[in-house]
């Protein structure tokens, strides 16, 4: 027996997974387990390894290194044992264009052991009133949306969504988003990517943050951003330049561009970041107060996911080699 060891408490568990295309090494020691009720998101830069992950994890590709498990099997070497128990919806969906959307449901049903009602999956995805069209005339969220019905018509308990909602209207996005919470709900085990980081913020347990292959930051979104501290930004008054700018206890000055205007942005980190914050807001008005200064759209806030995420994408520029 190959499962008599496996924790029912661990879906998935994905230990320094490495995987190669050639001599090029797209994932190099990712690690990250997923339990059952549980949303995973891996997020990071254009390239980072978060396909090529889930492809993995999936089934579809043998690590070229460490080891993936899901209910304790090997998903490459062992897919019909975990065929009914997992489904995906991936980048690239193999749908006929030609059929309808119900006989497209149909069609997968067949195929399933204990599926949804062919009804019951297009009211969850909200296409019933598309049923009778060709999937060829579905618009790209809806095409979306089917890809997500025909993976949750199976009723899987590991679930894996590579961008599941790209090309969504805001709208369709935050319904697709309570399919989804339905599915984590019911006790599905789901592995999500996106590039909409807000996405991550409403839906995701626990997250990853994927570079060049390795996951850089992990954990809740609270133990994520809390690491980063809080900001404390301004627009720059006019005339003065970056070297006028005072230093504000506990806090490290930066330039930025929004909106084409220039802005100060102070990041205020260590312990007890609330009571640091509150200091250097002080020092930051007595000195505003000095020059006669207001300032203007002034914001203190904690680090958002944005916040990390750019600064895990700025890292690409230390890395690189000088030129
Ligand atoms: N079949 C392949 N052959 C060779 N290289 C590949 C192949 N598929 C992906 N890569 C490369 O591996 C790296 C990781 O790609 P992957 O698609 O996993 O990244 P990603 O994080 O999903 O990116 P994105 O967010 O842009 O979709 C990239 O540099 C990509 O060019």
């Amino acid at each position: 027996m190959t499962t008599t060891q496996h924790d029912e408490s661990v879906a998935i568990s994905v230990r320094d997974l490495r995987q190669s295309y050639g001599s090029f090494e797209a994932v190099r020691g990712v690690s990250f387990t997923v339990s059952p009720g549980e949303l995973f998101a891996l997020l990071g830069t254009n390239g980072a390894g978060k396909t090529t992950t889930i492809e993995t994890v999936v089934g579809f590709r043998r690590p070229t290194g460490g080891s993936v498990r899901v209910f304790g099997l090997d998903p490459f070497g062992q897919p019909a044992q975990l065929r009914p128990r997992v489904n995906a919806v991936l980048q690239r969906s193999g749908v006929f264009e030609e059929l309808t959307v119900a006989e497209t449901v149909e069609l997968a049903r067949d195929l399933a052991a204990d599926p949804m009602g062919t009804a019951e999956v297009l009211a969850a995805v909200n296409l019933a009133e598309k049923a009778g069209i060709a999937v060829r005339r579905l618009s790209g969220g809806e095409r979306r949306r089917l890809d997500l019905g025909l993976a949750i018509l199976t009723r899987p308990e590991v679930l894996f969504l590579d961008e599941p909602t790209t090309g969504m209207d805001p709208e369709m996005r935050r319904e697709t988003w309570q399919i989804i919470k339905d599915q984590v709900e019911n006790g599905t085990a789901v592995v999500l990517t996106t590039h909409y980081l807000e996405e991550a913020e409403r839906l995701a347990d626990r997250l990853a943050i994927m570079h060049r292959g390795e996951v850089r930051v992990s954990g809740t979104l609270g133990e994520v951003v809390s690491a980063w501290g809080d900001r404390i930004g301004f627009r720059l008054p006019d005339n003065l330049r970056s070297q006028d700018l005072p230093r504000l206890p506990d806090a490290e000055a930066a330039l930025d561009v929004r909106g084409g205007d220039p802005w100060a942005v102070y990041t205020v980190t260590g312990p007890d970041t609330a009571r640091r914050t509150h200091r250097a807001l002080a020092a930051l008005f007595s000195w505003a107060d000095e020059h006669f200064l207001t300032l203007e759209r002034l914001e203190a806030r904690p680090a958002s996911l944005e916040d990390v995420f750019l600064s895990v994408a700025q890292g690409d520029l230390a890395d690189l080699p000088e030129r």
